[in-house]
């Protein structure tokens, strides 16, 4: 019998002062060498976005069920929330609640199997946090939202910045650089690599990821005398891991772990802390770099950048890192559903 069709992809607006709009249309526009997505959120805005830059995409307003069969002559659109009024480059607090409201019906829809995926367009932090968002960004935002129907353990969500070049995990993420030796603990890292290599299994197909561990001081702590965390810390859990049959090394110096040969030997990077491991990620492949959330019972991917302030509303933003996001969506969520069927139940 053949598989039903895999519903399509949903896509925030994002912040609408930044480049996010802009970026939907364009993709949108390059429709052909993408899978069907539609965007949930404030019709208007998008029209308007269009207008301003001279964009001939026609909206067309439809339930995600009509979406992909829309989506060849008209950029679906899931009227959602209040008009997001912010003027591009110019966020202000007015456009918090559209913001937010495309991200929840978003992901309620996911959740409820309407979409195969989520893809968010960037949202202003600082705008967000004005509005009363308690979270640090997406990433955890997501975490929440899942553990509402999560029957077990709470998930935990993990970001990784993934391109063809490099994929990267940043263990602690958006807390100030003085915290991170205290957060970096044996129970954090055992956690992050177990996520990772569940993942890189089940969504990227790979049967046996090679996880590398960055150290966290110079020269991973050159036994010892520049930092005792790494010995302490990561290589107990590095041994762990490779006790459970995961494929762990390091702690490895992170100066000398991102040119071509060192990449050759991993799949994916654990780094200690966030600048550690998007500054290569960034630099390698900030056009073609995707951010994906691991550890969630559903899929969600962005593009590795943010609102872009300074440009938006000229028509100069790059859309590839966003059709990046959606091209790996889909292909996450095809593996996902393959390597469930391949599973006995
Ligand atoms: N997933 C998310 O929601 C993310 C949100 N942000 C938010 O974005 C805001 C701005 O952050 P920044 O640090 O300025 O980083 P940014 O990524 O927005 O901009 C950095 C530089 O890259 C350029 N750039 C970014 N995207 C581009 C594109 N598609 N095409 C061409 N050039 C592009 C910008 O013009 C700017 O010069 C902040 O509020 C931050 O919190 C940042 C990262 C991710
Ligand atoms: N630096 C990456 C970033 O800020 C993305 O955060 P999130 O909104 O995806 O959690």
């Amino acid at each position: 019998m053949p598989r039903p069709a895999s519903p399509p992809l949903v896509l925030t607006t994002g912040e609408p002062a930044g480049v996010g709009p802009e970026l939907a249309l364009k993709a949108w526009l390059a429709r052909a060498t993408l899978p069907a997505f539609f965007v949930v959120g404030d019709p208007v805005l998008l029209a308007d976005r269009a207008q301003r830059l001279g964009l001939d995409v026609p909206l067309v307003s439809c339930p995600p069920a009509q979406a992909a069969a829309q989506f060849p002559t008209a950029l679906p659109v899931m009227p959602m929330g209040p008009r997001a009024t912010a003027a591009p480059g110019q966020p202000d607090a007015s456009s918090a609640d559209a913001v937010r409201a495309s991200l929840d019906a978003a992901v309620d829809l996911v959740q409820a199997g309407a979409a195969a995926a989520l893809v968010t367009n960037p949202l202003a932090k600082s705008v967000m946090y004005a509005a009363g968002f308690p979270f640090p960004g997406h990433t955890e935002y997501l975490a929440a939202r899942a553990a509402e129907r999560a029957s077990g353990a709470e998930p935990r969500a993990v970001m990784m910045i993934w391109s063809p070049l490099l994929a990267v995990v940043p263990a602690t993420i958006h807390v100030p650089l003085r915290q991170v030796p205290d957060l970096v603990t044996v129970d954090l890292l055992l956690e992050t690599g177990r996520i990772v290599a569940t993942d890189m299994r089940r969504r990227f197909g790979l049967d046996a990821p090679r996880l590398a561990f960055a150290g966290l001081n110079p020269h991973a702590g050159e036994s010892g005398t520049l930092g005792t965390e790494d010995e302490a810390v990561v290589h107990p859990a590095v041994v762990r891991l490779c006790a459970e049959g995961i494929d762990a090394r390091g702690p490895l110096p992170a100066d000398t772990l991102f040119h071509p040969e060192a990449r050759a030997d991993y799949d994916v990077v654990i780094g200690m802390y966030h600048d550690q491991v998007l500054i290569p990620a960034k630099t390698l492949a900030f056009h073609d770099g995707v951010n994906v959330t691991l550890g969630l019972p559903f899929i969600r991917t962005s593009p590795d950048h943010g609102t872009a302030f300074d440009i938006a509303g000229t028509g100069r933003a790059n859309p590839a890192s966003l059709m990046a996001a959606l091209r790996l969506a889909r292909r996450l969520a095809d593996t996902q559903s393959l390597s469930r069927e391949a599973t006995p139940a």
